[in-house]
């Protein structure tokens, strides 16, 4: 049987709940948008595999729960992420904020994936950018 991908990445969505971490994953993997919130418990994950000059790349990628609640579970996925996205909702400068508080998570020495990514969600309706103050805060982490 043909090999399915020639390498594999494990990427990670991490932000407060309600941010847009599911529709995100959803609209890259499926194409789809659902305008339903349904809180993510602990996470999931969703893959696709993507041609890149000719090598077949595999990206897994897991969507972690929001919520507090959930937090000593989905710590757990952090050190195994090759990449981490921290996902925030433009039209809510508290989430925005509190991407320094993720960003600590993920920065305890046992808990460090090998790169970050950034990311952002916004909610289509209303698009307000993130405090100018905010913005450079986080471009020095
Ligand atoms: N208008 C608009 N709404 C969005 C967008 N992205 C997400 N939403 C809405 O935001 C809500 C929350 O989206 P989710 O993707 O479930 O949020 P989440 O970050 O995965 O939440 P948790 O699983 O609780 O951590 C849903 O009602 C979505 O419809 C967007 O780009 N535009």
């Amino acid at each position: 049987m043909a090999k399915q991908y020639d390498v594999l990445f494990r990427l990670l969505l991490i932000g407060d709940s309600g941010v847009g971490k599911t529709c995100l994953l959803c609209r890259f993997t499926d194409n789809e948008f659902h305008s339903s919130h349904i809180s993510t418990i602990g996470v999931d994950f969703k893959m696709k595999t993507i041609e890149v000059d000719g090598i077949k790349v595999r990206i897994q990628i897991w969507d972690t729960a929001g919520q507090e609640r959930y937090q000593t579970i989905t710590k757990q996925y952090y050190r195994r992420a090759q990449g981490i996205f921290l996902v925030y909702d433009i039209s809510s400068e508290r989430s925005y904020q509190h991407i320094m508080k993720w960003v600590s998570d993920v920065d305890e020495p046992q808990m460090k994936p090998s790169s970050w990514l950034r990311s952002m969600a916004w909610t289509s309706m209303k698009q307000v950018p993130a405090p100018t103050s905010t913005l450079k805060s986080l471009s020095r982490v």
